[in-house]
């Protein structure tokens, strides 16, 4: 796989960013369709996303490793120690259908034959062949979704991504792959704290919304308490009052 450049987008040259597709890689995958600020639908998910590659680590590697120890052991391992490509199975390249050699027919594939015994394996390699299985799996989830959805934009968020330029790069590769260059993967910079950030936006229409109904409620409340119990106290205290000095005089 060549190392993609990063390329940074500029919104203003597209015209508009809408619409794009969402895919936030968390502990699970949501797919969204976005039109506008307002306009979204979920469109697709699935259940093999960031939880499942620390929790499959934590299975295969070590039960107590954390998601940065997890990041660091799959930099240094080799994946084509367990994965099958098309090479391994035709010697080369599948030319009728297309198929690169090195493109991965089976991940952990090569586990499967005696010649290939475990105990030749490193925990940094099944670390990076689980980490490139999740990412070529949502990148062609995410392709399949794009085409559905008429969309050439994917935008990729959620921290499973987190200082994680590998899954970038596997994902980038496999969307321009899988759509012959015709759709490209976009990156968000702080792609971790886009669920909070809307989580907060989202709350604080909510609140503006409740506030303007209760100032509301408050204004019509003290002129009720003004009309109905002060003014029919104050005119007549106010007449008598006026009557008596009246009197005085
Ligand atoms: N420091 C970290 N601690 C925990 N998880 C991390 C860390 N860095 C990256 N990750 C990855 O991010 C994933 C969680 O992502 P995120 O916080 O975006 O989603 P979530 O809210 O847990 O899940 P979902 O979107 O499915 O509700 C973890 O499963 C793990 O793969
Ligand atoms: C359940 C959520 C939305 C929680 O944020 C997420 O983890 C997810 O999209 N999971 C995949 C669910 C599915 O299979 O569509």
């Amino acid at each position: 796989m060549v190392n993609p450049k990063k390329v940074p987008l500029n919104i203003q040259k597209e015209g508009s960013i809408f619409p794009y597709l969402l895919v936030n890689i968390g502990s699970g995958v949501s797919i969204l369709r976005v039109d506008s600020p307002t306009a979204f639908e979920r469109v697709s998910g699935t259940c093999v996303g960031g939880g499942t590659y620390w929790g499959l680590c934590r299975l295969a590697v070590s039960h107590d490793i954390t998601f940065e120890e997890a990041f660091e052991l799959a930099t240094k391992g080799d994946p084509n120690k367990v994965n099958m490509t098309v090479s391994d199975i035709y010697g080369g390249d599948y030319k009728i259908f297309n198929l690169p050699g090195d493109v991965v027919a089976s991940s952990f594939g090569k586990l499967m034959g005696v010649e290939h015994p475990r105990e030749q394996v490193e925990p940094a390699d099944i670390a990076r062949s689980l980490l490139d299985m999740i990412a070529m799996n949502v990148a062609q989830l995410a392709y399949l979704n794009a085409m559905r959805c008429n969309i050439t934009r994917i935008l990729f968020a959620g921290n499973f991504l987190r200082q994680n330029d590998i899954s970038m790069a596997m994902i980038s590769y496999s969307i321009d792959y899988w759509s012959g260059g015709q759709i490209r993967a976009c990156f968000l910079k702080h792609e971790g704290y886009f669920g909070s950030v809307g989580a907060f936006l989202f709350l604080k229409k909510k609140w503006k919304k409740k506030m303007l109904s209760s100032n509301f409620l408050f204004i019509f409340y003290s002129f009720s308490f003004f009309f109905f119990f002060l003014l029919p106290f104050c005119i007549p205290t106010a007449f008598f009052g006026r009557l008596a000095k009246t009197a005085q005089l």
